[in-house]
């Protein structure tokens, strides 16, 4: 039977196996004196479930989290480590006073038109981006994908999924290696589990993987599989559109019975980027170090005279596609770090004002 962490109490949780670690034991030493560890598994409605050494604990955030939050970064997000003023569910419902040093974080616009970051899972050591080889297969959707993950601080690897359904798997390789530079990539089927073996090689102890990619591409069908129990509920394939109707609703941490933690994002439909201008760098490294050879420094690589990166496209070393969308992107994450500019800013400011108003207000003690 797996250990899953979804609730019900159990003592002699091995934080170490949840990716517990010496640094993050030594930044509890120093900043706090005293309260108990303990890791964000599912957050709902302003309330969250935290793993402690002793047990699986309904905490909200304190007074002062609450007071000193200035955006939704200052709250916890699933992968968290925190802080707690108790770690037993039997003395009642436990304060979080502190979010300790997230180490990585995966996040993107939220919905809408509001500028502001959701952090979907932090504290994640390997991205698994996944791309069904049929019908959702996209190479631009993959780098606006590979964006994301390069800006995580997390590792990316491409797991193309549903390896069943294609015939011609070896042009597709070749297609993704174009775009996914330096970056591991697998094929897998839940159906036939192929690649699965090379899947879980990824998944060792301590190490917190999750998985991203549209709706229906199978990340719950390979979660399934890593799990060994239909745990996650997977939907009836729609004849029509040969995509699964969206069926995760909620994030969650959960253990693997042979190590690693996976945590399961909803699939991320409309995907925008986060001020990530270096990351679109990273993603399209081809593109950037071609044009390292363009005759103006500031090419826009489009009717410059001696672009290198036309003369690239022309060759047929990079497709006219590739370029197009790195043009987008990186004009997206422009606009988009113009307004977190803005936004931080007015952080900065408000920080300012709570600050004097609490040095008024010892004054008058
Ligand atoms: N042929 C084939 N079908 C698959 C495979 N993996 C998943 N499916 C089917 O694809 C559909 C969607 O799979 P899910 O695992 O629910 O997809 P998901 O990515 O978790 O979807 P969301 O929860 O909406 O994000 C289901 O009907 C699965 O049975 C595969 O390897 N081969
Ligand atoms: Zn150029």
């Amino acid at each position: 039977m797996p250990k899953i962490i979804t609730g019900g109490n159990k003592l002699n949780n091995n934080l170490f196996e949840l990716g517990l670690n010496e640094e993050i034991i030594e930044e509890f030493k120093q900043y706090y004196k005293d309260g108990y560890i303990g890791r964000v598994i599912t957050e709902y409605k302003g309330m969250y479930k935290v793993i402690t050494e002793n047990d699986i604990i309904l905490s909200q955030i304190s007074g002062k989290i609450s007071f000193e939050a200035v955006d939704r970064n200052d709250y916890p997000a699933v992968g968290d480590w925190v802080v707690l003023d108790r770690d037993r569910s039997d003395r009642g419902n436990a304060a979080i006073h502190g979010i300790l040093q997230r180490k990585s974080k995966l996040s993107r616009k939220v919905a809408g038109t509001d500028i502001d970051e959701q952090i979907i899972a932090s504290n994640i050591d390997i991205i698994f981006i996944c791309m069904s080889l049929n019908q959702d297969f996209n190479l631009r959707k993959l780098e606006r994908y590979i964006s994301i993950a390069w800006n995580s601080g997390g590792t990316p690897v491409v797991v193309l999924t549903k390896s069943d359904l294609c015939e011609d798997i070896s042009e597709k390789l070749t297609e993704v290696e174009k775009v996914a530079i330096g970056i591991d990539i697998i094929h897998v089927s839940s159906l036939t589990y192929e690649g699965l073996e090379e899947l879980k090689k990824y998944l060792t102890f301590g190490k917190t993987v999750v998985f991203i990619g549209s709706s229906g591409v199978g990340k719950s069908s390979l979660i399934n599989l890593l799990l060994g129990q239909d745990r996650l509920k997977t939907n009836e394939i729609r004849e029509s559109d040969d995509r699964g109707k969206h069926t995760t609703t909620h994030r969650e941490l959960i253990l693997l019975p042979e190590g690693g933690v996976v945590i399961d994002t909803p699939g991320m439909r409309e995907i925008q980027l986060l001020d990530e201008e270096e990351s679109i760098e990273d993603a399209f490294s081809d593109i950037t170090e071609i044009s390292k050879h363009c005759r103006f420094s500031d090419c826009k690589h489009d009717k410059e005279p001696g672009c290198a990166v036309v003369k690239a496209i022309e060759e047929g070393v990079i497709s006219k596609s590739r370029l197009d969308n790195y043009n987008k992107l990186k004009k997206e994450a422009e606009f988009i770090k113009r307004k977190m500019d803005r936004k931080a800013e007015l952080k900065y400011k408000k920080e300012i004002i709570r600050r004097n108003k609490k040095i008024r207000n010892n004054n008058k003690i």
